[in-house]
């Protein structure tokens, strides 16, 4: 950028690819599995690649420096979202502060989040934990073949109770299973910035639906119903509960009912509801498709690796003995189940190139101009696989942490960044603990077997997508 102002000592941006005059890298650019792209990218290009595409800069953060100095340490100025006209706007997902700009609104909403997910408080929510991983385990049992489909609804469950008060029954009769569903399907497909032209020039969403090429706001009004849907159906449900005197304990009715005046943050009643219509919201969609990725790689883990699970359950055995199932204060006495669910979140990166962050101000960082309005991603995946700190990444190892017992703690990259970093961590983290633990002492996970009776090998073949 020559801008004299904005950059009076004519610093260069970042190296990277350079492409052409406004469209940049776009032909460029990685259909599949980006974060491995970016990581090849950075052979060439070092731990920080710059490029643009379609008059929007982005810049790639490649190692754990990168992301502590820039995400971390100068994080006022790297903590804002993009805009997403299609997902956002058309779509009306505005009520999820994972996609709110930074600044006052997202703030209130991620502090009436945090008080309910602070590792203080999650103890709260152990009975309900426990409760539906114990269905979970009569699930399996009953049909091992689906476990793929038990291991989502048992999350879904989980958050469902928790926020709502609201028990969720297995069946696509459901109706908030099948309102959920359809609000999953408008964020999948516009949840990747840039999947509708509409994202890169915003102006298109007042282009009409009748004229040729305006198909996408057909999708945008059907995605604009489910999400309605989602974020209203739920929450009038549990006012009116509120009301009637028979609502359960809930994250969305504590929101509701703590409101106590004019002072704070808050300043009505109005607010106040439309904070916890908003934090309801977002539990599910960010907490339950990520977890249940998590133990969906535990499971291929423990089957591609059973002398690591014969490991983990021994020291079940010795701790707990075979009279019951662990429970949370189980939790201090068992590291190699802490080792082995560290080295899941590290070897299976569920959210590989983490979520877009976005610059405010212009910035000058280690000789580079980095302009105001960058869009910065923390490649999660290649921290976590660097072999100068986790040696062999490729291979699962839960011995690594006993044989470094400072080695970086694999959460540093794999929840995301600086003040946008998951505050549903720790939630997530006692729930993979209860799941994993209650399964390892009553399963054997093993590998499937064909109709000849032979044992079908395994491979780790991580899907592509946002989430993976
Ligand atoms: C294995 C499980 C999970 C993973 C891997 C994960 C990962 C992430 C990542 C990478 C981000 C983006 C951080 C950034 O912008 O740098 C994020 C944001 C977020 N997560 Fe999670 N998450 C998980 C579970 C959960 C759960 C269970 C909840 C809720 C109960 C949750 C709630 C949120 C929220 C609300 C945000 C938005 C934060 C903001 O923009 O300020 N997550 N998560």
């Amino acid at each position: 950028l020559r801008n004299h102002k904005r950059n009076p000592r004519h610093l260069p941006c970042p190296p990277g690819p350079k492409g052409w005059p406004w469209i940049g890298i776009l032909f460029q650019l990685p259909q599949k599995q980006v974060w491995l792209a970016h990581n090849q990218w950075s052979k060439s290009y070092g731990d920080m690649i710059f490029y643009s595409v379609m008059g929007t800069n982005f810049l790639v953060l490649n190692s754990n420096k990168r992301t502590n100095d820039l995400l971390e340490d100068r994080s006022a100025n790297y903590s804002d979202r993009i805009r997403m006209p299609m997902l956002v706007e058309l779509m009306n997902w505005r009520y999820n502060f994972a996609f709110m700009r930074y600044g006052p609104v997202w703030r209130k909403h991620r502090k009436a989040f945090h008080e309910h997910f602070n590792p203080s408080v999650i103890g709260k929510y152990d009975q309900i934990q426990l409760v539906h991983i114990r269905r979970f385990l009569g699930q399996l049992l009953h049909s091992p073949q689906n476990f793929l489909h038990h291991i989502n609804f048992v999350f879904a469950a989980i958050i469902m109770d928790a926020v709502y008060g609201v028990q969720i029954e297995d069946s696509d009769k459901d109706p908030h299973v099948d309102t959920i569903a359809a609000a999953l399907g408008g964020l999948a497909k516009a949840g990747v910035p840039g999947s509708y032209l509409v994202d890169h020039i915003p102006i298109l969403k007042y282009y009409p639906g009748w004229l040729p090429g305006g198909g996408f706001q057909k999708d945008g009004a059907e995605g604009r119903e489910a999400t309605e849907r989602y974020a209203v159906q739920t929450f009038n449900q549990v006012k009116e509960a509120l009301r009637s005197g028979t609502a359960r304990p809930s994250v969305v009715g504590s929101l509701i009912e703590n409101f106590t005046g004019g002072h704070g943050d808050v300043s009505s009643q109005a607010e106040a509801n439309m904070i916890a219509k908003n934090v309801g919201a977002i539990a599910y969609v960010a907490g339950a498709d990520t977890t249940a990725s998590a133990v969906q790689a535990f499971f291929l883990a423990m089957a591609m690796h059973p002398e690591i699970q014969k490991k983990a359950q021994a020291e079940i055995d010795s701790v707990i003995g075979p009279g019951r199932l662990p429970e949370f204060s189980d939790k201090p006495l068992l590291p190699y189940i802490d080792a082995v669910l560290k080295e899941t979140m590290r070897w299976h990166t569920v959210v590989p190139f983490g979520v877009a962050h976005m610059s405010t101000e212009d910035d000058e960082y280690d000789g580079y101009f980095i302009p105001g309005g960058t869009v910065v991603m923390g490649n999660s995946w290649s921290i976590l696989n660097d072999p100068a700190v986790f040696e062999n990444p490729s291979a699962f190892n839960p011995d690594r942490y006993f044989k470094n017992p400072n080695l970086r703690h694999p959460h540093e990259a794999a929840f995301g960044y600086g003040r946008r970093i998951c505050p549903g961590r720790f939630f997530s983290d006692h729930n993979l603990f209860a799941i994993t633990s209650s399964v390892l002492s009553v399963f054997d996970i093993l590998p499937a077997i064909d109709d000849k009776g032979n044992t079908i090998p395994l491979k780790y073949e991580p899907t592509s997508g946002f989430i993976s």
